[in-house]
């Protein structure tokens, strides 16, 4: 699937708005090809016509399901839908009717869905128009479909959902149902999401591809995105993902070559330093070292000081081992304009790392900032001065909260409510707190602050490029564009020193001269591509030896 160019809830609306405005399709045209495109999908999956229900929303999310509804009734399937009684707008409407020609409309109630849901369910109730909790009735509805209800737990027919599950933020993957907002109570995972045109971002992010299941993206003969405005100007910053499972990297859109040329010199792939930290701690450094060697690197040179030397003997005997004291003694060694990328960071220790930061910073060449580098950086006097576009600061998220602590805050779950108290005198304390938690839920309001708003924002905070790690990795540059890598499908890949081999990696390819958002992307795409190659039981070791492999899945 490679690549793929994903929108923001906005962007996506301004395509619509653009596409209508501009004479070549009506929303009309668009929502028949909407539902027209669930209702191929569910038979493409579910070729024997059996019962369907089709929960139908106030919006145009709610028309698409009525286009499904009845598509699937002339298809030959048996279908109940359940809508709301709201006057949608003109496109909804008109699609409201069409199906009221054909078949009945009951009420939109938990209570109804539970009597008679048949061998499928089709949410169309929300989509990118999701904007703030559920009321109490849709979250009843949401939880029936995750299989609970106040009297018992059942359990409900797949769900196909149209555009997302009703509850899902469509820009940041975050819930924004429950009972006014409560959290709790079972999330409602859908066999199928079918949405149009692009993934939104919240596909992707969070809670999106734990809740969305397959996820298909229909065309619905909307123009390639076009983001620029009358004047020529970009409006809108690019975002591009990779989608599970990938397929063939070569062929995808954005990608730098990772094939060698034929005929080259080692000096030609460059020339990688990783640096290493004292005595005792020279796994991390050995392992980012072999990944840069199996990326590509010409030459990749480990550094430890020099008491340490004596442990980083033995394989790999490609890797070169020069002993590194002190800032001065890098600041020498980076006097060699073919040493063209640095790693600091994996097992480094933070007081060197502060040390080495500063020469590093001042030559101005690309370098990976992980682990202990990034603690130095939060910690350095003078902030985020001398970063620069080829640096790619490689946090996890408890890293980023402590060079960022304000983005992360934003991306902070809801608080939980207030605990009972123990004793009954608190009581009438404890009903008022908990009153006001649940208004703060309930004004809680979308589009909800994403993973991919922190990433950018950082990364034109620090003049860095910024990868965010995470089964949904976000990679941003200072100049707004952005990469997301899901990787929910290795959970496995979450195992210690596998941070090491993704810097490891990405100085590589840095030192192969690519440009850093591309190296810090596609290492995302290799090092997950690693892990999925050689499956659970995975060590970080194993992790750079697959690379090869994975080359040769390429085709390279
Ligand atoms: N605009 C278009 O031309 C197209 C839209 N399409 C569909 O239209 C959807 C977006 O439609 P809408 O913008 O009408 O939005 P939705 O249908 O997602 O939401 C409907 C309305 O519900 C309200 N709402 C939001 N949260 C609520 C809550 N918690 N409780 C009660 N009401 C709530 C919103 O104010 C919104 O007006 C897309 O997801 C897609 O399915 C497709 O038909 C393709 C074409
Ligand atoms: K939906």
């Amino acid at each position: 699937m490679g690549w793929t160019e994903v929108l923001t809830t906005a962007e996506m609306r301004g395509l619509e708005t653009a596409a209508m405005a501009g004479g070549a399709v009506t929303g009309l045209d668009l929502m028949e090809r909407a539902g027209a495109a669930v209702a191929g999908a569910i038979r493409l999956r579910w070729p024997k016509a059996g019962r369907v229900t089709v929960l139908c929303g106030p919006g145009n999310n709610g028309g698409d399901g009525y286009v499904v509804a009845r598509h699937l009734a002339q298809a030959g399937w048996q279908v109940r839908v359940l809508g709301m009684d709201n006057a949608p707008g003109p496109d909804a409407a008109v699609m409201k009717r069409r199906w009221a020609a054909l078949g009945g409309i009951e009420p939109l109630t938990a209570a109804a869905l539970g009597k008679e849901a048949g061998d499928l369910v089709v949410d169309a109730i929300f989509g990118t128009g999701m904007t703030r909790p559920l009321d109490r009735e849709m979250a009843l509805v949401s939880r029936w479909m995750g299989g609970w209800t106040p009297v018992r737990t059942v359990t409900p027919p797949p769900v196909v959902a149209v555009d997302a599950v009703s509850g899902l933020c469509l820009d940041s993957g975050a819930w924004l149902g429950g009972v006014r907002g409560e959290p709790g109570g079972s999330l409602p995972r859908a066999a199928l999401t079918v949405t149009f045109h692009a993934p939104k971002a919240g596909h992707l992010l969070e809670l999106g591809p734990v809740l969305g299941g397959e996820l298909v993206v229909a065309d619905i003969g909307l123009q390639t995105t076009p983001f620029r405005d009358a004047e020529g100007q970009i409006w809108s910053e690019r975002t591009l993902a990779v989608m599970v499972p990938p397929r063939h990297l070569r062929q995808d859109r954005g990608l730098h070559p990772l094939g060698k040329r034929a005929g080259s010199h080692k000096f030609d792939h460059g020339h990688a330093l990783i640096v290493a930290g004292t005595a005792g701690q020279g796994g991390a450094a050995r392992l980012s070292a072999r990944a840069a060697l199996r990326a590509g690197a010409g030459l990749v040179t480990l550094a430890p000081p020099a008491d340490a030397m004596a442990e980083h003997f033995g394989p790999p005997d490609a890797l070169m081992r020069r002993a590194l004291d002190d800032a001065a003694a890098l600041a020498r060694l980076l006097g060699d304009d073919r040493l063209r990328a640095v790693c600091l960071g994996p097992g480094c220790g933070t007081g060197r790392a502060a040390d080495l930061l500063e020469p590093l910073l001042a030559s101005g060449r690309p370098a990976v900032l992980d682990a202990d580098a990034l603690t130095a950086l939060a910690r350095r006097p003078a902030g985020f001065e001398g970063l620069h576009k080829g640096c790619v600061l490689t946090p996890h998220m408890g890293e980023f909260r402590r060079l960022f602590p304000d983005l992360a805050a934003r991306l902070d779950p809801p608080p939980r409510p207030p605990a009972r108290p123990p004793s009954p005198e608190q009581e009438i304390a404890w009903t008022i707190a908990l009153q006001t938690w649940r208004q703060a839920l309930a004004d809680m309001r979308g589009p909800l602050y994403s993973r991919l708003d922190a990433a950018r924002e950082a990364a034109a905070r620090s003049g860095a490029v910024v990868l965010l790690k995470g089964p949904d990795t976000v990679i941003a540059a200072p100049d707004g564009q952005a990469r997301i890598h899901s990787a929910f499908d290795v959970p496995w890949l979450a195992t210690a020193g596998a941070g090491d081999v993704l810097a490891g990696i990405i100085a590589g390819l840095l030192a192969r001269g690519f440009p850093s958002l591309v190296a810090a992307a596609t290492g995302a795409f290799l090092h997950a591509a690693a892990a999925r190659r050689f499956g659970p039981g995975l060590i970080a070791d194993d992790l750079p030896e697959q690379l090869p492999g994975v080359f040769r899945d390429l085709g390279l």
